[in-house]
This record gives C-alpha cells, sequence and structure tokens, in this order.
C-alpha cells in the first residue's frame, strides 16, 4: 500500500460531511474528490467551503475542482471510493456510471443500511453486483454521530476488512486527536451488526414515543445486544465478542443518543405519526425503517428467534398499533 491514497466521497449528507472533515484532518498526504447530487450544495462549497444542508459549521477544504455531480469524473480519477448514500438510494446512484469503473479500486462502505432489492449488506453487493474482491472491501462503523464528529468529540471507529493491511491503510487516512480507530477483519458481523442496531433504535425510539421508560429501555436493549448475536452467528459464525464497541457500542449510541436519526423516527411513530408523516417531517434518512423489511425477507431463512426485530416490523409494515405491539413484546423480554 505504497500508493498515494486519492479518496472519491460518495454522498453528500451529515455522514459523508463528517468523513471529509476526518480524512483533511488527518495529516497523511492524500487527494479527496467529492460527488454530490446537490448542484446548489456544491455551488456554496465552491464558493464558501461550506455544506449548506448538513453540519454546515464543519470548514471544506476540498478544492472547487474536486467536487462535483459527475460522478464518472470523481470515480476516475480516485484508487480508493467511499461509499455514503443511504444504502435504499445506491443502486441508483451506481448505476450511472459503467460497472468496470471500480476495477482495480478499494472500496470503503461507512453506509449502515441493506440494499432494499436485494436485501445485502454492502459489501456483500459490491463484491456480487460489481465483482469487487472481498480483500478490496472495507467497512467502516462503530459508534460515531456525524455531529459529535462535527464538534470533534473523541470517537472510536473501527475498520473491518478481509486484508488487514488494507484496513490498518484505511485507519492510517482518518486517525486524528478526536478519531481513534480499531481494526477488525469481521466484514459482515461488523455490517450486519451495524445494520440491525438500527432496527433497535427504532425499537428504543418507539417505547420512548410510548411512554417507557428508562428501566424498560435497558431491558429492550439488552434483549436485542442478544438478538444481534444469536443473528450474526447464524450469518457468519466466528469467535468474536459482541460486547466491543462496533457491536455493542454502535447498539448504546444509536439508542440513547439524542442525535439517532433512527430514534427520533421511532419516537415519532411511537407519538402517532405515520411512516410517512415521520419521514417527511425528519428530512434526514433513518436506514432502520428500510432494514426491518429486508431483515424480515433475511430471516425467513435464518429463522432466528427475534421477537424486537418482529415487532418492529409489524408496526411500520403491518401497521400494527405500537402500543399493542410493544404490550406483546415486553412479555418476551427477560
Ligand atoms: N449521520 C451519522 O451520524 C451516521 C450515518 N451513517 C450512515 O451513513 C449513511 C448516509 O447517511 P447520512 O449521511 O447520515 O444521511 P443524511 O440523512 O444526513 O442525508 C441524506 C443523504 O441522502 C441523499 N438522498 C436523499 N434522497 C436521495 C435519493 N433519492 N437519491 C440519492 N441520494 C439521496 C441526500 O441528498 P440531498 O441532500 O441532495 O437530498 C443526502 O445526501 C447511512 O447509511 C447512515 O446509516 C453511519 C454512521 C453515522
Ligand atoms: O450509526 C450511527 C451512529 O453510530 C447513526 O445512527 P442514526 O442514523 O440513527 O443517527
Amino acid at each position: 500500500m505504497e500508493q498515494t491514497a486519492k479518496v472519491a466521497v460518495i454522498g453528500g449528507g451529515s455522514w459523508a460531511t463528517a468523513n471529509i472533515k476526518m480524512l483533511l484532518d488527518n495529516r497523511t498526504d492524500k487527494e479527496v474528490f467529492w460527488w454530490m447530487r446537490n448542484e446548489e450544495s456544491i455551488s456554496h462549497l465552491r464558493q464558501y467551503g461550506h455544506n449548506p444542508n448538513y453540519l454546515s459549521s464543519v470548514e471544506i477544504r476540498v478544492p472547487a475542482e474536486n467536487i462535483s455531480n459527475n460522478l464518472e469524473e470523481m470515480l476516475s480519477q480516485a484508487n480508493m471510493v467511499l461509499l455514503n448514500v443511504p444504502a435504499a438510494f445506491l443502486p441508483d446512484v451506481l448505476n450511472k456510471v459503467p460497472a468496470g469503473i471500480f476495477k482495480g479500486k478499494k472500496i470503503i462502505s461507512a453506509i449502515k443500511g441493506f440494499v432494499p432489492e436485494d436485501h445485502m449488506i454492502i459489501g456483500e453487493f459490491m463484491n456480487k453486483k460489481y465483482d469487487i474482491p472481498l480483500e478490496d472491501i472495507v467497512v467502516l462503523s462503530g459508534p460515531c454521530h456525524a455531529e459529535e464528529v462535527a464538534l470533534e468529540k473523541l470517537s472510536y471507529l473501527t475498520i473491518a476488512s478481509a486484508d488487514p493491511e488494507l484496513a490498518t491503510w484505511f485507519a492510517s487516512l482518518i486517525n486524528t486527536r478526536y478519531i481513534k480507530t480499531n481494526v477488525s477483519d469481521d466484514i459482515y458481523g461488523t455490517e450486519y451488526a451495524a445494520v440491525l442496531k438500527n432496527i433497535y433504535a427504532v425499537a428504543s425510539g418507539i417505547c420512548n414515543g410510548l411512554g417507557y421508560g428508562d428501566n424498560f429501555q435497558s431491558v429492550l436493549i439488552s434483549n436485542a445486544i442478544r438478538e444481534i448475536m444469536r443473528f450474526v452467528n447464524a450469518v457468519h459464525p466466528i469467535d468474536r465478542d459482541i460486547k466491543e464497541s462496533a457491536y455493542l457500542g454502535d447498539l448504546l449510541v444509536t439508542a440513547y443518543s439524542q442525535f439517532s436519526r433512527n430514534r427520533l423516527f421511532g419516537n415519532m411513530i411511537g407519538k402517532g405519526y405515520t411512516v410517512k408523516s415521520a419521514q417527511l417531517e425528519m428530512n434526514m434518512v433513518a436506514e432502520g425503517f428500510y432494514a426491518s423489511n429486508s431483515l424480515h425477507q433475511i430471516n425467513k431463512i435464518h429463522k432466528v428467534n427475534m421477537p424486537i426485530c418482529r415487532a418492529v416490523y409489524a408496526i411500520l409494515y403491518e401497521k400494527h398499533s405500537p402500543h399493542i405491539e410493544m404490550r406483546l413484546l415486553a412479555d418476551q423480554l427477560s
């Protein structure tokens, strides 16, 4: 890994903006390219050096010519691609460029979601649809809200890859005073756990919206980590410690944080909003909504006992009453 990193960040939301900040604050020599779809945001960024709609206080020092909505142009100059579009929109975004453009590039996914059409995690999607070898794929995960990165609050990220040298290289590009990194080879477990925790954060929000208290939430989340453990052990059984921050830590931050979009979305559902009205009100993406359906489909194969995910699915997709579902769920928790 002797070459200079040329990283194309794909996505213009809050996590992409936070990732750009980490890459720029890190001192390793590199070049950064940034693709986003919104032309007005691009002009604003070029002129003022701030993303107007997400983490607008963060100073962005990317050269104007390296920010564009021409995906092919941004990708063709890079040797690393950092994917950061909500999973539901990823296939449409990538369909705009020839599939071969990814050949020979390292792919880093910072996305925590399933591709809805295929119910695949991103690493699997890039491997199956774009023929990217697993050794060229990296998962960027861990308990970390973009808003706290903007404030330079101390945060820990886990970089998972089947190739430990690649994971270590990527880690060396984002380490800063306020970002610490761990390296892991559990590429599947890290990604599945990061997607599942969004569903539990929705559950946590629903309970909060319904008026359940901290006593109940602690039981909900201790059951949630057991569900995550059962599921990742079923889909990818390796020796892992589920208490590590990429698994338990990410669940905790998302289920409890004031910044969690999934929790906020769940909270609105618990308070009586419809799914549509909660989504419109938020103006940000709650991956847990899409993940709930994909997990439901995937679990028809694995048949893991996941009563919390089942309850969230019933509320979001079968229009069951949150009040009744959570009462029924409460009888199954311990
Ligand atoms: N925010 C966080 O703290 C963290 C987020 N993540 C993950 O990062 C990923 C990206 O989320 P995040 O940056 O937070 O998202 P945000 O909610 O901040 O932003 C949403 C992004 O999605 C784009 N978008 C909306 N609709 C479409 C569409 N139809 N086609 C293409 N793009 C669209 C928006 O573009 P536009 O502005 O033009 O509408 C915007 O760039 C998610 O998988 C999330 O789970 C992971 C860790 C932390
Ligand atoms: O993944 C996250 C924190 O680690 C972000 O969670 P939310 O999308 O719920 O804000």
